[in-house]
């Protein structure tokens, strides 16, 4: 039996590709959180890891040779709470999109603290919660670098007013903010770094042979455009894409991992840690 003769979910050139990367000297799992390893909730703190995504990503971080990191648009506090990241993992993580990271336990910023745009995030997301408080459903969350707009839970009119008036006030005050859409949420932010810029530190940090990312979303096209050589994109779900692969929803790309770690821990048998 082949490390993967028990799964029927994933399709012939996905199982090709798992099966060519998983025999690369040094790894890295970059994967995307929301809509990728875990299910698009109502309520964005309540998204967890799909049970067989979790055991997947645990079975990968345990290998030799093979790095997991969480890459992803939140803040790296609060990925930490909903990957239910321990002190001890082995699980790298990258939050606000590449422009802040928890490597090997230490946290990284990209660049100093500026105070004069932190004055600002503070003023402009103050602003959007005061503006923004009468439209039911719309939530602004803080983040590191600027804020989001949710609009998840907003009727279309709500919604489109929401945006509409988070728009004009950064245009306004913060030109230069980079502006992303996403899942029912645009985001504000005075960091111009994209995950493309993530897998740059990862990569060069571990000296990886090979890079696989997953993503689900607009935002995961930075990343999954940056790939070169060896590496493997996979896009999880509909919309245009750089991915190699595609798998229809976070339950196959579970699957598609699972079958990773199998293949893995064939090829990295007796291997030496990468991370010694
Ligand atoms: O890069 P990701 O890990 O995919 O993070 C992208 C954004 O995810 C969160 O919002 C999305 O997921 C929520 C929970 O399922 C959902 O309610 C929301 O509609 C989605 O847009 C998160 O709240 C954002 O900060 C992330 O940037």
């Amino acid at each position: 039996m082949t490390p993967h003769d028990s799964d029927t979910t994933l399709e012939a050139d996905t199982l090709a590709a798992l099966e060519r990367i998983a025999g690369t000297d040094v790894l890295l799992v970059a994967l995307d959180f929301d809509g990728t390893l875990s299910l698009l909730q109502k309520e964005p703190m309540k998204a967890r890891m799909l049970p067989e995504a979790r055991a997947a990503v645990d079975a990968l971080a345990a290998l030799p040779r093979t790095v997991v990191a969480l890459v992803s648009g939140r803040t790296i506090e609060d990925l930490a709470v909903i990957s239910e990241h321990a002190d001890d993992s082995p699980i790298d993580m990258a939050g606000s999109h590449g422009a802040e990271f928890l490597i090997a336990g230490e946290r990284i910023a990209v660049a100093e603290e500026d105070p004069a745009a932190v004055a600002l995030r503070d003023e402009l997301r103050s602003r959007a919660e005061g503006e923004l408080a009468d439209l039911d459903g719309v939530w602004v969350e803080p983040k590191t670098y600027g804020f989001g707009v949710h609009t998840r839970a907003a009727s279309d009119d709500d919604a489109a007013r929401a945006l509409e008036t988070a728009d004009a006030m950064v245009a306004e005050r913060a030109p230069e903010w980079r502006r992303r859409t996403g899942h029912s949420i645009v985001e504000y932010s005075f960091r111009q770094e994209g995950k493309d810029a993530a897998l740059r530190v990862l990569r060069e940090r571990l000296s990886a042979t090979a890079v696989l990312f997953a993503g689900d979303d607009t935002t995961d096209e930075d990343a999954l455009g940056s790939l070169t050589g060896d590496d493997l994109g996979i896009r999880v779900g509909e919309g245009d894409t750089a991915a190699a692969v595609r798998v229809p929803d976070a339950a196959t790309l579970s699957s598609a991992l699972a079958v990773l770690a199998r293949l893995r821990a064939v090829a990295t048998a007796e291997a030496a840690p990468a991370r010694e």
